[in-house]
């Protein structure tokens, strides 16, 4: 019998995970890599020993098991530069959560215009995007190097795809997240690369989602087609089986991101939604999504488990919510990156408000899950405000959907049901979907809607009164982080 494989390199660690032709799965291994804080703002990863632990989890996963293709899938916009003759990073990569670039994009937006980036490309000047990230290794001492063609530049998929095959390339999802990608021609543009002096000759070949980029040249997958790259929160999205216009998923990871497919036309939002593509299968037209990013979710009880010592695991955040049954008048307002969707403010920084001495541990673990509800209802506003039709239920996904109290707290905050599905690892499903069509394993989409199986459902039960009363708090605490730096 033969499976497929999908590689998931994402911003705390590594998966790989074997799947077979039901979508269940067959085999999983992990690993985490550093996270590296220089400076207030700044993360970085180390993107060797990242491959290292990509060959790692592959060998465990994959063993001696018959793979008839592998996918990768990604933390998006986390940007590399390499040397081409000898493949070695020239720096640490800079991570999607980074804000060191504000400089960078004063200089696009004088060079090119907000408003011209968000026509090309469907995104907001901010530095979540690689572009800026780009500009700032080159301004820091790469530009002259890679002007002569010795240096390439990549996200991880790029940098996975290069290590794993030797080719340079990357796919549509993960270049629509540059600020360099012109959404309806699909490639580079030429303007905006000229605007910011980027060198189109270290900018790697953008691809479909869904095609054989070569074989792979070593280890257990070695001979064995790598036949698909998207970006994580894309992945999701296709292992949802979001495959007509009006479907949608959130994945509460690290952050959390909601993606809406629209369709085969880009739909441009006004409330702050970015302009995005879901999947692109071999020469079809590409599918595109609105998305609301959110940068802080998981990170933040994390952060209270490691920075804080609060909890001593992610799981025990729920148990200390449930010692108390409200937030005590407080608001934690998750802002370590700035705002994302659909603020885009990246002068914001994080506050915890309304405390008065009657606030305890179990108040401020509750306010910290509400937050990531709360995030949430704003971008399906921003969405609604936009016009688009109003989600009939939310498919979620991701390690934040094992928290009952959370997923209770989403459904009564939207005001819709929340699914999730029996696999719940839906980026790496995502990911041997897309895979396992350009080969051939799975004949077309509709095989794939027929393994998505539902496993719990939340329905909304809090009175609306209420959870408006509680939104406005929100809003406010949200108010309070703006004009910070
Ligand atoms: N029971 C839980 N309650 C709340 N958050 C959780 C729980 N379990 C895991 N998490 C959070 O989920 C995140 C891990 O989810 P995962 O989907 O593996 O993330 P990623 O792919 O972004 O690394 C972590 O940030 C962790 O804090
Ligand atoms: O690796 P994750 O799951 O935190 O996802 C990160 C996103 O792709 C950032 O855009």
């Amino acid at each position: 019998m033969s499976y497929v494989a999908a590689i998931d390199q994402g911003t705390t660690s590594s998966r790989c995970i074997v799947f077979d032709a039901s979508g269940s799965i067959v085999s999983v291994a992990q690993r985490e890599h550093r996270q590296i804080f220089p400076r207030p703002g700044w993360v970085e990863h180390d993107a060797r020993e990242i491959w290292e632990a990509v060959r790692q989890v592959v060998s465990e996963a994959v063993g001696s098991l018959e793979i008839a293709a592998v996918g990768i899938t990604n933390q998006r916009e986390t940007t590399l530069v390499w040397d081409r003759a000898t493949g070695e990073p020239v720096a640490n990569a800079i991570v999607w959560q980074d804000t060191r670039t504000d400089a960078q994009l004063r200089r696009f937006d004088q060079a090119f215009g907000e408003k011209a980036f968000r026509q090309r490309t469907g995104l907001p000047l901010a530095p979540y995007f690689a572009g800026s990230k780009l500009a700032w290794l080159l301004e820091n001492g790469f530009h002259e190097r890679a002007k002569r063609g010795e240096l390439l530049f990549g996200t991880m998929d790029s940098w996975l795809i290069w290590k794993l095959t030797g080719r340079h390339l990357t796919d549509v999802t993960n270049a629509s997240r540059t600020l360099l990608m012109n959404l309806e021609t699909l490639d580079w543009d030429p303007e905006i690369l000229a605007a910011v002096d980027i060198p189109r000759a270290m900018l790697p070949e953008i691809r479909s989602s869904a095609e054989v980029y070569g074989e792979v040249n070593e280890g257990p997958l070695a001979g064995v087609p790598l036949a698909s790259a998207l970006g994580d929160q894309q992945a999701a999205l296709f292992g949802q089986t979001c495959f007509a216009p009006g479907e949608g998923k959130c994945t509460y990871g690290t952050g959390s991101f909601l993606l809406l497919n629209t369709g085969t036309s880009p739909v441009t939002s006004q409330h702050g939604l970015l302009t995005t593509v879901g999947y692109r299968i071999g020469d079809r037209p590409a599918v595109y999504a609105l998305e609301g990013s959110i940068a802080v979710t998981g990170s933040l009880i994390q952060w209270l488990r490691d920075n804080i010592g609060l909890i001593s695991s992610a799981a025990e955040v729920e148990e200390l919510a449930r010692t108390v049954p409200d937030n005590g008048g407080c608001y934690l307002v998750p802002a370590f990156s700035g705002l994302f969707a659909p603020h885009w403010r990246s002068d914001a920084r994080g506050a915890l408000v309304g405390l008065t001495g009657y606030v305890t541990k179990g108040h401020i673990a509750r306010a910290a899950l509400e937050a990531t509800g709360w995030q949430t209802r704003e971008v399906v506003d921003a969405m609604l405000a936009d016009g688009d039709t109003p989600l009939a239920e939310l498919r979620v996904d991701g390690g934040m959907t094992r928290n009952g109290l959370l997923m209770q707290f989403l459904a009564d905050v939207l005001r819709v049901p929340v699914v999730r599905p029996t696999v719940a690892e839906t980026t790496c499903l995502g990911a041997a979907y897309a895979a396992g069509l350009a080969v051939g394993f799975w004949p077309d989409t509709d095989a794939l809607r027929a393994n998505w199986q539902r496993d719990a459902t939340w329905q909304p039960l809090l009175a609306n009164e209420e959870v408006e009363r509680e939104y406005g708090q929100w809003n406010k605490a949200v108010e309070r982080t703006l004009n910070w730096v």
